[in-house]
């Protein structure tokens, strides 16, 4: 029999299997659809119980409705076939036939464990693991991998070989696809490791560091869901852009539990994109910016009254500016928080004057508690407190660090002359185009520094819970939503996550991992990262110290990922050489596809370069399917941008720092040579390097930089 009919007769067998299990799929959702209806209907039954017993219902079926239609496509892709001679299917979520038996396995599940585990030196009782590849319902392709050869029976059919590079060649979507099918040992020990502690996962571009976080976090609320989906799941992510580059993972995982967070964005109101230089990120990163806060949270106001002059029958009483000064302080220990220690500040302002009034023996003094009542009804005191001591934002406080005087004056034995003289001008733009991503970390610090002013109680959001019960929202649909919003609402500055992840985390700068451990504190935490591809040119041994402090003593379990399965071997030997030129001795990864193509370099003049660039992005639509990155130095943005403005969506335009973590077809690096200005810049460029999984380009005006 030639090999193309027992690769169709195998397809065939899997396909009678694929049907079953879509006709059972289709039974399902039938049953979730009634049972939907069917709680609508117990609406007429009236009574409290019906109420709650209904809306549960409706909630749980149009959920679990939801999650059959989302795992359609490409439902089963494994199938292993055991020592014992059972045989288990692994697929995106678990199905079972009507008498119970299982026709699915989930893949998060440990009997599919031995999918991604089991290899010919320790098959774990896998006889032959087999990849089913299938578009829509029907499957399309098999490929085999036989672990126990001595176990096979004679009839076992073995067939195909290389699913994991077929996967690797499709063409890049806009956002990141699911790897589920192809899940590699390495990556599967990190994703399944301990739900407590930390898990540190290493490794080089493109070892699906990214992709190993997602899947653990969908891994996580499979294994222990009431924790993991009741508490959250917070990813952080370097950018909006990367942010927006994973979010089509985890939706397709069957996960709508977790939070995504860019590092701009992880504190409510904000969603900075601006970025500092590295410069001045690095200064604004370190912890002893939280001395400078903390003094610039004590300053007095700008512009505030520097005296109090009071007409108080027929007497004038008089706060001069060091009387003022004195009781600021006096308030405002070392540690006191700005916005919680107010009324003190307003306490010690009428000990003052009443002590005066009493000296001056003021004609018809009243007791103490009436003679504050009535300085409190004058308009003209209340504006003299809400000048002297406003209710504090972090944005106003932040916002002083524009005046050149009042920063050296917090920064003062804190930061270097130089190190001030570089952040000078540097929050110019604060109050007026909002926080870069760094600044976004310091008004976190700030608001812990400040306190929040004693709030009146807020209303409860859900609207089930009345003081006596339940309270019934107008429409059924309304209480549907409510329900669903009720199981993921939670407050805007949540912080008791029980799970978190960080991508990217060689980026974070230490004032961050302050930030982001405020939101962890209960929470075991997963963080990806790769040393070698910082932007961070401050401290590494303080940073390392930051992230310390925030992952606090728990456990630590370290994986190394050693495969590169974006770049062709082409093209990651461009990046490797650039990044073998500040750290010789760096281990990187392989890279395990061939595409045979060369990347090129071209040459161009100042003037040739818009064009030049236009041209080459023209000549990669035409030869890739998927998404093209035009990247360059950060201040090269909007220009560069401009030149290839009106190309078809497929081609996006990122600067080297929001290519972190991306990944398209084809990436035309515009510049190189001014990226790699310092070793920071150098790593910017391997990551930049690093993007591709096709075609590289890279097109300048100085063509020797690659030597
Ligand atoms: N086991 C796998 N099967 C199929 N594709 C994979 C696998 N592992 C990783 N990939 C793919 O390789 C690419 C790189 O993965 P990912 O972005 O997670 O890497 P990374 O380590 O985070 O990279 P970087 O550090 O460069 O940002 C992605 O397209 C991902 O889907």
């Amino acid at each position: 029999m030639s090999d193309t009919t027992i690769l169709e007769q195998e397809i065939a067998i899997e396909q009678q299997h694929v049907d079953r299990v879509y006709a059972r799929l289709a039974d399902l959702r039938r049953d979730a659809s009634r049972a939907e209806k069917e709680g609508y209907q117990l609406a007429g039954v009236g009574t409290f119980g019906a109420l709650v017993e209904r809306d549960a219902m409706v909630f749980h079926a149009a959920r679990r409705r939801h999650a059959l239609d989302a795992e359609h496509e490409g439902l089963v892709f494994g199938r292993l076939d055991l020592l014992t001679g059972a045989t288990h299917y692994v697929g995106r979520m678990g199905i079972r036939d009507d008498g119970s038996k299982p026709l699915v396995v989930d893949w998060r599940a440990p009997a599919a464990a031995a999918f991604y585990r089991a290899t010919p030196a320790e098959p774990l009782g896998v006889v032959r693991r087999r990849m089913i590849q299938s578009t829509r319902e029907r499957v399309t392709g098999v490929e085999d991998d036989l672990l126990d050869p001595e176990a096979a029976p004679e009839d076992m059919r073995v067939v195909g070989d290389g699913a994991l590079l077929a996967s690797l060649a499709k063409a890049t979507g806009r956002g990141m696809r699911d790897i589920v099918a192809t899940i590699q040992r390495e990556q599967d020990d990190a994703i399944r490791s301990p739900a407590g502690g930390v898990t540190i996962v290493t490794g080089g571009p493109g070892t699906g560091k990214t992709a190993v976080a997602l899947h653990r976090a969908a891994y996580l609320l499979y294994s222990d869901r009431s924790r993991f989906a009741g508490g959250g799941i917070l990813v952080v992510g370097p950018s909006g852009v990367f942010v927006e580059y994973i979010a089509t993972v985890l939706p397709s995982l069957g996960e709508e539990t977790a939070s995504l967070r860019s590092l701009g964005s992880l504190v409510p109101g904000w969603d900075a994109t601006r970025v500092d230089s590295g410069e001045v990120a690095a200064i604004k990163g370190s912890l002893r910016m939280r001395r400078v806060l903390e003094r610039a949270s004590h300053d007095a106001v700008p512009g505030a009254p520097t005296e109090l002059r009071l007409l108080y029958r027929g007497t004038l009483l008089r706060l001069t500016a060091a009387d003022l000064e004195r009781i600021r302080r006096a308030a405002l220990q070392r540690g006191a928080r700005r916005n919680e220690v107010r009324g003190h500040g307003f306490d010690r302002i009428f000990n003052d004057l009443w002590a005066q009034a009493r000296d001056a023996r003021v004609s018809g003094l009243p007791e103490k508690k009436e003679f504050e009542s009535e300085l409190a009804d004058r308009n003209d005191f209340r504006d003299f407190l809400k000048a002297w001591w406003p209710r504090f934002t972090p944005m106003r406080v932040l916002c002083w660090l524009a005046d050149p005087s009042r920063l050296r004056s917090y920064a003062n034995g804190v930061l270097s002359r130089d190190e001030i003289a570089t952040l000078q001008g540097s929050f110019d733009a604060l109050a007026t185009e909002g926080p870069t991503i760094s600044d976004v970390a310091l008004l976190d610090e700030l608001d812990e520094l400040l306190g929040r002013p004693r709030q009146a109680q807020k209303k409860s959001k859900n609207p089930f819970h009345v003081r006596d019960g339940i309270q019934e929202v107008s429409t059924f649909a309304d209480r549907q939503a409510a329900a669903r919003a009720q199981q993921v609402q939670r407050e805007d500055d949540y912080r008791d996550y029980a799970h978190v992840v960080v991508d990217e985390s060689q980026d974070v700068s230490p004032m961050q991992w302050r930030m982001i451990g405020r939101r962890g504190q209960y929470a075991s935490w997963t963080i990806v990262g790769d040393p070698a591809q910082t932007a961070w040119s401050g401290d590494p041994a303080e940073l390392d110290r930051a992230r310390e402090r925030a992952l606090g003593s728990r456990k630590r379990n370290a994986y190394a990922l050693t495969t590169n399965y974006r770049n062709s071997s082409e093209i990651f030997e461009v990046a490797a050489k650039v990044i073998r030129t500040i750290m010789p001795d760096l281990p990187l990864p392989s890279a395990v596809r061939s595409t045979g193509v060369a990347p090129v370099d071209v040459a161009a003049t100042v003037e040739g370069l818009p064009e030049t660039v236009r041209e080459l992005t023209e000549k990669q639509l035409a030869e890739v399917d998927g998404t093209i990155g035009v990247i360059m130095p950060v201040p090269r943005r909007d220009e560069v941008a401009g030149w290839v403005a009106g190309l078809p969506e497929r081609v996006q335009v990122v600067t080297a720092l929001e290519a972190k973590g991306m990944e398209y077809d084809a990436v035309v690096l515009v510049e190189p040579s001014q990226i790699a200005i310092d070793p920071a810049g150098v790593r910017t460029l391997y990551v930049a390097l690093s993007r591709a999984t096709q075609r590289l380009t890279t097109v300048g005006t100085n063509p020797g930089w690659l030597r």
